[in-house]
């Protein structure tokens, strides 16, 4: 039988293919931007017949799933999700979303050996002339996902990119169910990231630690966008792209001519990445470019396999930072706004290279809803806050105040580096607090 053969054997509706899903199955949605529109709003007209279907998918971009839009009562769907975006912390406001905490690269190996997959449904590119439909901006753990289900249906859409691999960028029709041709929506892009001054300040100074030949990673957020913008602008050159997330800003760096990747110990002259989220013009940008290579993110997320390129540097953000180094970067207090997502596998992972840095950027405050500022720098992390990266992993800090260094430092020079970066405002209190904690000595310098 031909592929396209086996093409309009498998070919059904959404309605159709849905009918495979049962009370109490566990259901992936896809990941980032490749979740599945068609099939979620056909799995939601099947409510009144399902009980407790658990869906599962991370970061969503093309708002509120219709399965919980239309059940807020939880007793037909229950939507769990891997990390957090916009659309996702508000429903898990609303109680309608459950964290699943993880460390990224971790991610395929609980496919394959944690966790229950019924029915796995993915966003594709059309099929090409081998039989195979790519994964297109999702790499990640897709494979991992289809290995494991029990039924795979995929969604097909002619705007989905086609981004080229690495490795598991795409999956073959033997190994698929059921193919429904979409209504062919446009891919979810990423808002241009909201920029402050701080950001524009702190970016300034990572800049200036990046040398030439580096391998940078940048992390989601506003901050790191803003470092790939001035790395676009500066005099540096022949850097190297290995990173979890392909964004915007890395395009920029490339198309500015910074980017060749030539001094990369792995992957030379490639840009890699595991998932793509941004523009519809990085989308374009990254359809069929050989210039970048997908690949699962055990891979790109692997500490050992980061620390093979020499001078790493990773740029990640965070929400609250306490003065023994204890990084927040999904918490706020109690309320999940995040995830952990790869930001230890690249501290990590930067550590281990050689000449590697890795950067936590931070504001040094944050103004509420009522206008109050609050220092990000703070005693002890808010009760219920995540230690997202722990105090004997962190590297660099870095606010608009300067940049510390808390390797191989004492509770007590923490401290007092950590304080020297705070906003002036609020330093005077901190020492006081630091006092109370027991962690300043009379050797401590009084910062100003
Ligand atoms: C991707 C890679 O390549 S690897 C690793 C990167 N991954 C990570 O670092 C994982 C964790 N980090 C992150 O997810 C992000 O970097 C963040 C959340 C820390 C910052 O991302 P940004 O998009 O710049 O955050 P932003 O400033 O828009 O804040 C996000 C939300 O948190 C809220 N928030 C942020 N700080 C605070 C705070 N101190 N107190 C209360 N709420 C806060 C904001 O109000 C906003 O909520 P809203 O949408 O309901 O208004
Ligand atoms: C899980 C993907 C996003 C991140 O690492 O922040």
């Amino acid at each position: 039988m031909s592929y396209q053969d086996e093409y309009k054997r498998k070919l059904v509706s959404a309605d159709e293919a849905v009918k495979v899903i049962k009370s109490g199955d566990w259901v992936d949605y896809g990941q980032f931007a490749g979740q599945v529109v068609d099939l979620d709003a056909a799995l939601a007209r099947r409510k009144d017949e399902l009980r407790d279907v658990k869906i599962r998918a991370v970061t969503r971009a093309a708002g509120v799933p219709r399965a919980v839009q239309e059940d807020p009562g939880q007793e037909h769907f229950i939507y769990n999700n891997w990390h957090f975006g916009g659309v996702d912390r508000k429903l898990h406001d609303q109680g309608l979303c459950y964290y699943i905490p993880i460390l990224f690269r971790e991610v395929p190996t609980y496919y394959r050996e944690h966790m229950d997959v019924d029915v796995c449904m993915l966003a594709v590119t059309p099929m090409d002339e081998h039989g195979y439909f790519n994964f297109g901006l999702n790499n990640a753990a897709t494979m991992a996902a289809i290995e494991k289900a029990k039924v795979v249906i995929v969604e097909v859409n002619r705007n989905m990119p086609r981004c080229l691999g690495g490795s598991q960028e795409s999956v073959h029709i033997s190994r698929v169910d059921y193919i429904v041709e979409s209504s062919n929506w446009s891919v979810p892009e990423l808002p241009p990231p909201k920029i402050c001054e701080c950001d524009e300040k702190i970016a300034g100074l990572i800049v200036e630690q990046i040398e030439d030949g580096s391998c940078i990673q940048l992390g989601i957020g506003g901050m790191p966008n803003v470092v790939g913008k001035l790395i676009a602008q500066s005099d540096l050159k022949e850097l190297g792209i290995h990173t979890e997330m392909m964004v915007d800003a890395m395009m920029e760096m490339y198309l500015a001519g910074k980017v060749t990747g030539r001094y990369k110990n792995i992957d030379k002259y490639k840009m890699v990445y595991t998932f793509a989220m941004g523009s519809r013009k990085l989308y374009d940008f990254l359809h069929n470019n050989p210039a970048a290579a997908s690949y699962p993110v055990d891979y790109t997320n692997s500490p050992q396999v980061i620390a093979q390129n020499d001078r790493v540097v990773s740029i990640n953000n965070a929400v609250e930072i306490d003065l023994y180094g204890q990084v927040c970067a999904e918490s706020a207090g109690s309320r999940q706004i995040s995830g952990t997502g790869g930001q230890v596998d690249y501290v990590e992972g930067a550590f281990l290279s050689r000449g590697g840095k890795s950067f936590i950027c931070i504001s040094s405050t944050f103004q509420d809803k009522n206008g109050q500022l609050h220092s990000r720098i703070v005693p002890t992390l808010s009760p219920g806050a995540i230690v997202t990266t722990s105090r004997s992993t962190v590297m660099y800090v870095v606010t608009e105040y300067g940049m510390v260094n808390l390797k191989g430092k004492s509770t007590w020079e923490r401290a007092e580096a950590l304080i020297s970066i705070a906003h002036p405002r609020f330093r005077e209190q901190l020492i006081k607090e630091a006092e109370r904690l027991k962690i300043w000595t009379r050797t401590n310098k009084l910062v100003s």
